[in-house]
């Protein structure tokens, strides 16, 4: 497939025809984008040749490492075999029967009944349907609110959009939305002075509370969280955030949401990030993980009181052409075995993500504008701020992290700057050498970067 051309020639082709993601087209084409031509493990290659540790998995998404040619096998096969069967009118196909029964297994109990999307934002909006569903099924059709939260993220659909708390993405296409509303994130380090972490979490869930209150329990729906926020920083909440928040869900009847496309499939140690937090959802969405990026696919984890609920009001009108599509479905199947019998989830839990989050913190702890510096499981991040005693942010919100993440560019380490948050989730096959390797190289990026600061006057 890959024609023989010059990074010059791909990069022409690509500004002249190809418009990106989240990108100011004009800014990228005067630079030209980085071709990636290959990768293996955790490492990329792009079209110079230069070796890039990819210490954000893709995006997030590529848990079982890149190269793994049993899935690209199985893949083949499936291929070969049915490339394409719909699951509409009354079909179905082996290959996501089997990938539905290995789901159930690996999902926590009470989760046995999966929806298939092909992507997460069509998996959040899947569940807002789904819950506004429920309620009109429950005879109680007024409850059509869903409470999000500030600098969650929820995709990009008209739905996932409005049910994230990112401003820059409501003001472009009138969103949020009807019918949903935010409240404050459970951001410690921000909102949380003057208070223990354990006493910020109480606080933090009793905004849901109010939230509710203010909108009337009769009309509140459902709320919607990633267990952690990440395309938001790595907002790791106080440990008692999300007991908090499923007791006051479970007083005003409203339905719990975890929000697992980044967090679910080992991200954290656990199989799924409300796990690692001692919470019960009723709907839990997914995507990322469950096929490693090899394939688009996205899934809604539906516990049997909604699927139930569901059921009672006969046809649920919603699915998509590729709901459940063979291929996908055939490789996530591999990859979810794999990730389950290769013990490479339970490594995370118990030998490199423990590795990784000590590492972490001896690493970044000493500088002068680092603070913050937090992590679980193989998802982690440090805060880059003007002042630690007083934990005074930079004013201009995400330039000092451009400044930073630019650096690790050069240096062929790719992390993630969230505004001033440094960001990290390798695949999780990552080895305690690559991480020593990510650490290292993010210790000098991060040394480099203070020494900019000092040169620009930014502190
Ligand atoms: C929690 C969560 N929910 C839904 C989505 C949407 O998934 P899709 O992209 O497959 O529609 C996401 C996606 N998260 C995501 C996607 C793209 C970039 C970044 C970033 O951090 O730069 C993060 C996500 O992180």
């Amino acid at each position: 497939m890959q024609s023989e051309r010059t990074t010059e020639q791909w990069r022409a082709l690509d500004a002249a025809h190809h418009l990106h993601p989240f990108t100011d087209t004009e800014s990228l084409n005067q630079q030209g984008a980085r071709v990636i031509t290959k990768a293996d493990g955790v490492f990329l290659w792009d079209s110079d040749g230069n070796k890039i540790l990819d210490g954000m998995a893709g995006l997030w998404c590529v848990n079982i490492g890149y190269g793994r040619k049993d899935l690209s096998e199985v893949a083949r096969r499936q291929m070969d075999e049915l490339a394409y069967y719909n699951t509409f009118f009354k079909t179905t196909h082996p290959a996501v029967v089997e990938l539905s029964h290995l789901l159930s297994q690996v999902a926590p109990e009470g989760f046995s009944h999966i929806f298939y999307t092909n992507s997460g934002s069509e998996s959040v909006d899947t569940m807002i349907r789904m819950v506004r569903r429920y309620w009109d099924v429950k005879g109680k059709p007024g409850k059509k609110t869903l409470i999000g939260r500030w600098n969650g993220y929820h995709g990009s659909t008209i739905g996932g959009a409005s049910l994230g708390g990112m401003s820059y993405m409501h003001e472009q296409g009138d969103l949020p939305i009807p019918g949903i509303v935010h409240v404050e994130q459970p951001w410690w380090y921000r909102y949380g002075q003057g208070m223990s972490p354990e006493e910020f979490g109480v606080v933090a869930a009793r905004w849901v509370e109010e939230k509710i209150l203010e909108v009337g329990p009769d009309k509140v729906a459902a709320f919607v969280g990633e267990p952690i926020q990440g395309a938001g920083g790595v907002i790791i909440p106080p440990s008692t955030y999300w007991p908090e928040v499923e007791r006051i869900c479970r007083r005003y009847d409203v339905l719990l949401v975890a929000d697992e496309v980044i967090c679910g499939f080992g991200r954290t140690g656990e199989w799924f990030g409300h796990q690692l937090f001692g919470f019960h959802p009723d709907l839990f969405t997914a995507a990322k993980g469950l096929s490693s990026g090899y394939l688009p696919i996205g899934a809604v984890f539906v516990g049997d009181k909604v699927a139930q609920g569901l059921a009672e009001g006969g046809d649920f009108n919603h699915g998509f052409t590729y709901s459940g599509h063979p291929v996908a479905a055939a490789v996530a199947h591999a990859n979810v075995k794999a990730l389950r019998d290769e013990g490479i989830i339970d490594r995370v839990k118990h030998d490199t993500g423990p590795y990784m989050q000590q590492r972490w913190r001896e690493a970044f702890g000493g500088f002068a504008h680092v603070d913050d510096v937090r992590g679980v499981g193989l998802i982690q991040a440090f805060t880059l701020v003007k002042d630690k005693a007083t934990h005074e942010l930079f004013p201009n919100w995400g330039e000092v992290g451009t400044i930073c993440r630019d650096i690790f560019f050069r240096h062929n380490l790719i992390m993630r700057a969230c505004g001033d948050h440094m960001v990290a989730a390798p695949p999780l096959v990552i080895s305690k050498a690559e991480i020593d390797q990510l650490i290292d190289t993010a210790v000098q990026c991060v040394t480099e970067c203070e020494a900019v600061l000092h040169q620009r006057g930014l502190v």
